[in-house]
């Protein structure tokens, strides 16, 4: 009988920062993936140890030897948004970064460019748009539907049967109870608690959650 033992993905990282730090910590444990290095503008940032090898314009020729997949580790939605785009459309295929030490129940799905930090736990039958961020110690539980490049940061807690619509930041330790729904474009403080529905273009801080302002639609 032979055994086939694909080799890891060759795979960049663009961005260079504190959140391309956490990506690299989950996908140097990745036996499928082999980082051949950074994206970014300063060469000396310290990405653990692994190289920064110039800006986006090199991603065409990092194609052209081979490289076929990448993640897009930069924090702003918008940002991470379109540069996520512009990878797709050179012809990178976009992996997940999924820790070893995050939960995923039954029925969870991930599509493209997914961050899951550790700690991090998902619940049945919940839905993570592409290039969203499931940051350290979030927990999103069942039913949920979390759309296109948001970022749940940092010990967040969403109850069961939320929705985000795309491109929402949940600050650090935002709580929803069950059933909310979180517009698009929308910003939560850091603390806030969601009981209300929240407007898209919103944001929200404060416990309960008030609307501050409307933000500047793309
Ligand atoms: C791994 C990582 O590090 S992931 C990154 C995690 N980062 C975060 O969680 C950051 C979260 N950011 C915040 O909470 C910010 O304060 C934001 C985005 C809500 C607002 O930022 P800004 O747009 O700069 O608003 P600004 O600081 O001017 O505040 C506007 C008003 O909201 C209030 N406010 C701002 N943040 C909060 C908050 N978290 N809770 C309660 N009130 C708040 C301010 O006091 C101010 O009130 P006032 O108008 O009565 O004076």
């Amino acid at each position: 009988m032979l055994f086939h033992h694909a080799l890891p993905n060759k795979t960049v990282i663009i961005g260079a920062g504190g959140h391309a730090k956490v990506i690299v910590d989950i996908l140097l444990h990745d036996p499928h993936v082999e980082l051949v290095g950074c994206i970014g503008h300063d060469p000396n940032a310290n990405v653990l140890g692994l190289r920064v090898l110039g800006g986006d314009e090199l991603l065409p020729e990092l194609l052209a030897q081979g490289v076929r997949h990448a993640f897009v580790a930069i924090g702003n939605n918008a940002r991470r948004h379109a540069l996520c785009k512009q990878a797709e459309a050179l012809g990178f295929e976009l992996i997940n970064a999924v820790s070893p030490r995050a939960y995923l129940a039954t029925g969870v799905t991930l599509c493209q460019g997914v961050a899951v930090m550790p700690g991090s736990i998902i619940q049945p039958d919940t839905r993570i748009g592409s290039y969203s961020i499931i940051n350290t110690g979030a927990t999103v539980d069942h039913d949920g539907n979390i759309g296109t490049a948001c970022h749940i940061a940092p010990g967040c807690h969403l109850s069961g049967n939320v929705t985000v619509g795309d491109e929402s930041f949940l600050g650090t330790g935002v709580s929803v109870i069950d059933g909310m729904h979180i517009g698009e474009g929308c910003m939560i403080g850091a603390g806030a608690a969601v009981i209300r529905p929240i407007p898209s273009y919103s944001l929200a801080v404060g416990v309960p959650a008030v609307v501050k302002r409307t933000l500047l639609q793309k």
